[in-house]
């Protein structure tokens, strides 16, 4: 029976038709009495059939095109094996992922030789981690930073050279656009913490997180231009975005450089972290960029988790779809436990 109720709920949570809100209504004052006895039972079968459920519509869609690397796969005749062997081929260099017990992981670029400059080997490595952070439940938060007190000063410029041929810039262009477009769709609040130098790629990567904190003295620069080029890894879109298409053109334009101060300005930068050689007691810049973040990761990871999905849906999504996205991602949360305690607490937000 009670499966047979909560399949009734479940037809009808995926529709918003007023005619049929009746019957969704009457299977909820059924499912009222029966969770007074057993709330939170029900509430994990609710998940269960949610998650199952094939009408669990766009955002469903969204994170299907998100695991299968979604802007370019095999039908665009994009073979992400073979550009994984020869990114391969050039290796240098880490990233390093570290998940902790408070639900923020932290992710380094690590190649301080180098500047943080990205190996094929790291692109890689960066790609893999975004996977295994996919299917991190418990988590919340994500702080991007670069070893050694610089962030990431682009891709390797002796592997760039070794493949300016269109077809392999293409390839390589490719695979860190899905990489960085996946790791932007986590659903973890995320913070690229930009100490010294985030350059060319390295600029564009600081584009794939929610949030950018500049510590003092970092500069933001799309080198690009410098270089003959223009963002290929999904910076310049981003950047639309964040800073609109003025301040992206002129950013990208004339290849300026982006300190805290600009970066607060025109909305590229989100906080500026404190010199903890001038401020005693300011703590390291990660412990900085961890305090920062600690009020949008406070929480259960699943509301964390949804709020980041009903803005990335808002976001990326027209309009109608957006809202159905919203709509069953509001289904994942309703009932839940975190929500049943406010209820019970009758908070108030004074
Ligand atoms: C599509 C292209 C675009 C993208 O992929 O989106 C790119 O990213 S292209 C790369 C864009 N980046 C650059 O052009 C950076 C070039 N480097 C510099 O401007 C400077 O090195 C620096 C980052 C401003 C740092 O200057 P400084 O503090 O004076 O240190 P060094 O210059 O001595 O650097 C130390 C060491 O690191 C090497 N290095 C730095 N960046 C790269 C890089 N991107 N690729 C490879 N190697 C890099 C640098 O050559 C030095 O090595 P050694 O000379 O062997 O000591």
């Amino acid at each position: 029976m009670v499966i047979s109720i909560l399949m009734k709920v479940q037809s009808n949570w995926n529709y918003s038709k007023p005619r049929e809100l009746p019957v969704y209504f009457s299977a909820f004052t059924s499912l009222g009495h029966l969770f007074r006895s057993s709330r939170m039972t029900l509430w994990a079968l609710r998940q269960q059939l949610l998650r199952s459920s094939s009408s669990c519509a766009a955002w469903g869609r969204l994170l299907q095109r998100q695991s299968s690397g979604w802007v370019y796969s095999n039908i665009h005749g994009y073979d992400q094996q073979e550009v994984r062997e020869k990114l391969q081929a050039f290796p240098g260099g880490s990233i390093d992922l570290l998940k902790q017990d408070s639900g923020v992981a932290v992710l380094t670029i690590n190649r301080p030789t180098r500047m943080n400059a990205l190996s094929g080997s790291m692109m890689v490595e960066l790609e893999e981690h975004v996977s295994q952070l996919e299917n991190w439940t418990e988590g919340k938060g994500l702080i991007v930073q670069g070893a050694a007190g610089t962030f990431c000063s682009g891709s390797d410029l002796s592997a760039v050279r070794a493949i300016s041929n269109p077809q392999d810039g293409m390839k390589m262009c490719m695979f860190m656009q899905n990489a960085l477009t996946r790791l932007l769709r986590l659903p973890l609040m995320s913070a690229a913490l930009v100490e010294g130098r985030a350059l060319g790629g390295g600029a564009e990567f600081t584009t794939a997180c929610d949030f950018r904190l500049m510590a003092s003295g970092s500069v933001i620069q799309f080198v690009h231009k410098h270089m003959g080029l223009v963002p290929g890894w999904g910076g310049a879109a981003r950047l639309v975005h964040i800073v609109g298409s003025q301040n992206a053109l002129k950013l990208l334009g004339g290849a300026l450089k982006v300190d805290p101060a600009l970066g607060l300005q025109i909305g590229l930068a989100d906080g500026v972290l404190e010199d903890p050689r001038a401020e005693e007691g300011a703590g390291t810049p990660l412990q900085q960029a961890e305090r920062w973040l600690s009020s949008y990761v406070k929480g259960p990871a699943a509301v964390i988790q949804a709020v980041k999905k009903v803005v990335l849906s808002g976001r990326e999504l027209p309009l109608s779809e957006a809202l159905r996205a919203e709509k069953d991602v509001f289904g994942t949360v309703w009932g839940g436990p975190a929500n049943l305690q406010a209820l019970a607490s009758k908070s108030k937000h004074k």
